[in-house]
């Protein structure tokens, strides 16, 4: 049965040859004759050999380019070559997450089902015309798959059949990517022989949703907004929207927000871009940087509050000016360093939903700061950041997700005790998950849900002592502020007596209200 597309093949060559040999009498047959020949012989032919090939090249066009249908086509039949095919060929895939991709060798053929029809896959090689030497062995060696289907399932297999494996095939890509990490690089260093904007390294942090300790229907409705967007193509065409979604992630130190973004990227395969602005010289280099990101990613600028303030000036320039005060050479290049410092809220917000969202393509961006409401309205509002999400201290349900991941226990005697203590006290996940972690092979699950419930009485002391302090400083220096008041009450009143002693008529002259008060006080002009 395996090689059944391949017999028929050949019987159809036979054929075909027979038509030649008819055609050679074609001298001895009158017109009429032979066409009427000919129309039974097609006929005949369709009957002994009904099935239908096509053939996909691996290169195509003026320029020989690999043809992306061949490539889809191999990713598409790999796991049925490795299954099936007896002599394979193995290929490294660049940025590939498995090793080699398998694909079936020449001669070889797999079946595959569609919608209940049967088709036949092989691949073929074209033997080189010439013996000569070339450069490009390997566009020398010319091959192409060949599908062959039974006539009768013609209109399905020639078009839903077919977009489906060029679909599955690129999907099967995207998903065996290896995703990356990019890091936006000085713009000093964008010049250059092969230079780029960005540069990037493997992606392969291990944070999950199901790692990332936070409330479940919290996490629940991420997902689901998550896949509601990545699913969305249709929707957002069709309300005329460009194919983006805004998350700002805001918390304290800890709580999560760049481990969120990690399980965000592995939940969607998407890549990562991480955007450090205070590298970015002005709104077009920043244009220039966005305009070069791929689809299917994630832009991410970290602690916002930091590349920018509330005026949209970067706050690296309010630094310098606070240091030029103090230092008046640096003033001279003042000038350098304004031109530098151009990020601009609104070249930020003008690329969110300006122009650069007509580069088609899915794109989340994320941004992420300690303190939301440092932040200017204008950056933050709905349709910007289409959702914002608070990652806050580690309540119980979270601690129950660390505990499951850090110590594998669902349930323990302590876990009222903790889940008391967390309701009482804040505690980050990050300062959680430190103390569940077991720092020998003798510490058991009870012994780190201790050392927990330890440093969270130590916290609370802690806090309690913080704030009682603070309580007191406050009172001393309210206090300190009060006597240094009526010092300076006293001093003026000292001084004013003095100057009217010594002035008499002239501070009365210079300065009414000082006359009534010295009036007042009985001393005349
Ligand atoms: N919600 C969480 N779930 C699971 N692990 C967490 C969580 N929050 C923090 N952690 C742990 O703490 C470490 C630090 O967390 P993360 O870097 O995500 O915090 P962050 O909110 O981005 O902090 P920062 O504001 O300082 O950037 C992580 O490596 C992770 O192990
Ligand atoms: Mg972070």
């Amino acid at each position: 049965m395996m090689m059944m597309g391949e017999t028929w093949s050949q019987l159809g060559s036979l054929i075909a040859t027979a038509m030649f040999l008819w055609a050679m009498f074609d001298n001895y047959f009158p017109h009429h004759l032979r066409s009427l020949i000919l129309s039974h012989t097609k006929k005949l032919t369709s009957f002994v050999y009904p099935y239908i090939q096509i053939k996909f090249p691996e290169f195509t066009g003026e320029h020989l380019k690999r043809s992306e249908a061949y490539a889809a086509i191999e990713t598409y039949l790999s796991s049925k070559s490795s299954s099936e095919a007896r002599s394979l060929k193995a290929e490294v895939v660049k940025d590939s997450s498995q090793p080699v991709q398998l694909s079936m060798d020449e001669n070889e053929e797999v079946t595959d089902e569609f919608e209940g029809m049967k088709v036949w896959w092989g691949v073929k090689k074209i033997p080189p015309r010439t013996q000569s030497f070339s450069f490009y062995p390997a566009m020398d060696e010319k091959r192409y798959y060949k599908l062959t289907f039974h006539k009768s399932h013609r209109e399905t297999l020639c078009g839903k059949y077919i977009n489906h494996v060029l679909q599955e095939g690129k999907a099967i890509t995207v998903r065996n990517r290896q995703r990356r990490l990019c890091i936006n690089n000085p713009s000093q260093n964008w010049g250059g022989y092969r230079s780029t904007k960005w540069s990037h390294v493997t992606f392969e942090h291990p944070a999950s949703f199901d790692t990332l300790a936070m409330d479940s229907k919290k996490k629940e409705e991420i997902i689901n907004d998550l896949i509601k967007f990545s699913e969305g193509k249709e929707y957002y065409a069709k309300i005329g929207k460009a194919w983006k979604r805004g998350y700002l992630l805001y918390g304290p130190p800890g709580t999560g927000k760049s481990s969120m973004i990690a399980a965000m990227a592995n939940y969607l395969n998407y890549d990562i871009y991480d955007l450090e602005l205070t590298t970015v010289k002005d709104n077009t280099e920043l244009r220039r940087l966005l305009i070069e990101t791929t689809s299917k990613s994630i832009i991410v600028i970290e602690d916002i509050d930091c590349s920018l303030d509330l005026t949209g000036q970067r706050k690296k320039k309010k630094e310098q000016e606070k240091d030029e005060e103090k230092d008046p050479a640096s003033k001279m290049a003042k000038g350098e360093e304004e031109s530098s410092s151009k990020v601009t809220l609104s070249g930020l917000l003008n690329f969110i939903d300006g122009l650069w969202s007509a580069c088609g393509g899915e794109r989340i961006i994320v941004f992420t700061t300690n303190y939301v409401e440092k932040l200017d309205p204008a950056l933050i509002r709905r349709g910007r950041m289409d959702k914002h999400i608070e990652m806050s201290y580690c309540g119980f349900e979270a601690f129950k997700v660390l505990a499951k991941n850090y110590l594998d226990i669902d349930s323990h005697e302590l876990f009222s005790t903790i889940d008391h203590l967390l309701d009482e006290n804040d505690m980050t996940p990050a300062d959680v998950a430190e103390n569940l972690m077991p720092k020998s092979q003798n510490e058991d699950a009870e012994t780190c849900l201790k050392k927990l419930i330890e440093a969270i009485k130590t916290a609370k002391e802690e806090a309690t002592k913080k704030a009682k302090e603070e309580a007191q400083l406050k009172a001393e220096k309210e206090e300190k502020e009060k006597q240094e008041a009526t010092q300076e009450d006293v001093k003026v009143d000292e001084s004013l007596a003095k100057d009217v002693k010594e002035n008499g008529v002239d501070v009365v002259k210079d300065d009414k209200t000082l006359g009534n008060e010295v009036r007042e006080n009985g001393v005349t002009a």
